[in-house]
């Protein structure tokens, strides 16, 4: 058996993503990961050997084209991270249809496809190596609802769902589970109010960090008997 194939980790040139990538490679794996927009975190993985690839997934076409450069350049994988995402809310003004359609194309429509297009990809990794593993980044609110990220949620369950379906149609080769965080980090614009207001939506009135995103990853990827399960990550919100 030879060590894990290729992981590829989407939206990976910050955040969590990044830091997922940087544990992934210093762990000895062969990471690939995409990214839109450059920035230092794409120099950084550059730098530490990951093969990152530039992938818009807004579009049909934006999905098509990396699934055209990864079936061109890789024969087998040893597993997907689906971490591209935007946190759009519905605001005064916004074509909610527009709206939509972009939590849909990057939370549901990129997953699915790069699931269906990768299975082979994934199959063979398993044969040569015994591991082979998909993770969807979903939320919280894929459970629960919100009543500012309406289209976020949806897609996210969508996402969630997603987890169901893969996980029966690629046993016993492929596992496929979620982590659902609810809050991880806060965004730099994040003012004070707001900030107070989300760390006392949990029982332990706390942000993690992407550390506790890594930790999740870490511990899916050496799980041996975990499929079509979620992984929360809420510091006890479901019981606050
Ligand atoms: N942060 C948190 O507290 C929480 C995070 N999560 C989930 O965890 C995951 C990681 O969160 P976080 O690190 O904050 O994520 P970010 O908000 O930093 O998004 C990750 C990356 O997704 C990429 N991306 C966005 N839209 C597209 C698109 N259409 N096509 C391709 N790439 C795209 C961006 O790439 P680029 O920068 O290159 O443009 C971005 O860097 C996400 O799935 C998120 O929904 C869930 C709950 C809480
Ligand atoms: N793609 C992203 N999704 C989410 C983010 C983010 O920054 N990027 N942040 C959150 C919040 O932390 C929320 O969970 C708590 O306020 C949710 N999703």
């Amino acid at each position: 058996m030879t060590s894990r194939k290729p992981i590829i980790i989407t939206g990976a040139g910050q955040r969590l993503g990044l830091a997922c990538a940087k544990a992934l490679i210093a762990q000895g794996n062969e990471v690939i990961i995409t990214y839109r927009t450059e920035r230092k975190g794409v120099a950084e993985l550059k730098a530490l050997g990951a093969h990152c690839i530039q992938a818009d997934f807004s579009s049909v076409a934006g999905v098509e084209s990396f699934v055209s450069a990864i079936l061109h350049q890789y024969s087998a994988l040893g597993g997907i991270i689906h971490n591209a995402s935007e946190w759009l809310s519905e605001t005064e003004g916004e074509d909610s249809a527009v709206l939509m359609e972009k939590m849909w194309q990057v939370h549901v429509f990129a997953p699915y496809r790069l699931n269906l297009a990768f299975e082979p990809l994934l199959l063979a990794g398993y044969e040569v190596s015994g591991y082979a593993d998909i993770i969807h980044m979903t939320d919280f609110v894929a459970e629960k609802g919100s009543d500012k990220h309406i289209a976020y949620a949806a897609s996210k369950a969508g996402l969630a769902n997603l987890t169901h379906s893969f996980s029966k149609r690629f046993a016993p080769q492929v596992k496929v589970n979620a982590i659902a965080p609810s809050l991880l980090m806060f965004n730099n614009d994040d003012d004070e109010e707001y900030r107070q207001k989300a760390l006392s939506k949990s029982l332990l009135r706390k942000s993690p960090g992407e550390q506790e995103g890594v930790l999740a990853v870490q511990y899916i990827l050496s799980s041996q008997y975990m499929t079509g399960r979620t992984l929360s990550l809420d510091g006890g919100r479901h019981l606050a």
